[in-house]
């Protein structure tokens, strides 16, 4: 594969999607593809639907990781298979961090199980950017969203961290974590910093 697929990760409300937009219009990422997870796709607005109801978490689960299989053989993989640079603004870690807490009554280690239902067929990002931030910041900063999510809460959020700082911990090569407190001109430079020392 000759592109590098750079994922953005963080609980919501934690600027990912904010800077997402304004790598997307600098020039300098002209020739990069921008997507998403949970995709624009039929199987992502399937995924929407679950969020937004009381949908079994483990076929929450399911749908998510379909709507990652999709993504991965009909963009992910064409793409970097091209030559382009990937970003996608949520990836397979939003699954490892997320569902570990919604599943974590029904296995023992839900995050491994997660991540083995993974193997063998997904594409590990080459760099992930962790946003960090606290989640009582987070949420207030989502609080005049129409769009809210059954997620979007103090205590839930505070698992999803510790979910995402323990993947940071596992895997420190690969991820790059950023606290995302602060000026948004300030988050964009830093970004814009780990991504080009990266690629360089
Ligand atoms: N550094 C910042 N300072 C203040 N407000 C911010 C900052 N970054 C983002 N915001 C605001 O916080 C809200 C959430 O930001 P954004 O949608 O980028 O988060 P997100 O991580 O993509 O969330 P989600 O994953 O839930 O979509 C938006 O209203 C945005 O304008
Ligand atoms: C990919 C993915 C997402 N989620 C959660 C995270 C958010 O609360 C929603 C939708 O994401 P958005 O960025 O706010 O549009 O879904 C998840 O739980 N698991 C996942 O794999």
């Amino acid at each position: 594969m000759k592109g590098k697929l750079i994922t953005l990760e963080g609980i919501d409300g934690s600027g990912k999607s904010t800077i997402t937009a304004r790598l997307n219009s600098n020039p300098e990422f002209s020739d990069f593809v921008f997507t998403r997870e949970p995709t624009t796709g039929w199987i992502g607005e399937a995924v929407n639907r679950a969020i937004h109801s009381d949908t079994d978490e483990l076929a929450e689960l399911l749908l998510f990781t379909a709507d990652h299989a999709e993504h991965i053989s009909k963009l992910i993989l064409p793409a970097l298979e091209s030559g382009k640079n990937v970003i996608s603004d949520r990836y397979s870690g939003s699954r490892f961090a997320y569902q570990a807490v919604t599943l974590k009554d029904r296995f023992p280690d839900p995050m491994q199980w997660i991540q083995d239902i993974h193997k063998g067929w997904t594409v590990v990002p080459d760099l992930t950017i962790l946003f960090d931030i606290d989640p009582k910041i987070a949420v207030e900063r989502c609080g005049n969203r129409g769009d809210k999510t059954k997620f979007e809460k103090i205590g839930f959020l505070e698992e999803v961290r510790e979910n995402y700082l323990r993947l940071a911990r596992q895997d420190p090569e690969r991820f790059a974590v950023i606290y995302t407190d602060k000026n948004i001109d300030d988050i964009e430079a830093d970004v814009l910093d780990m991504i080009t020392s990266f690629l360089r």
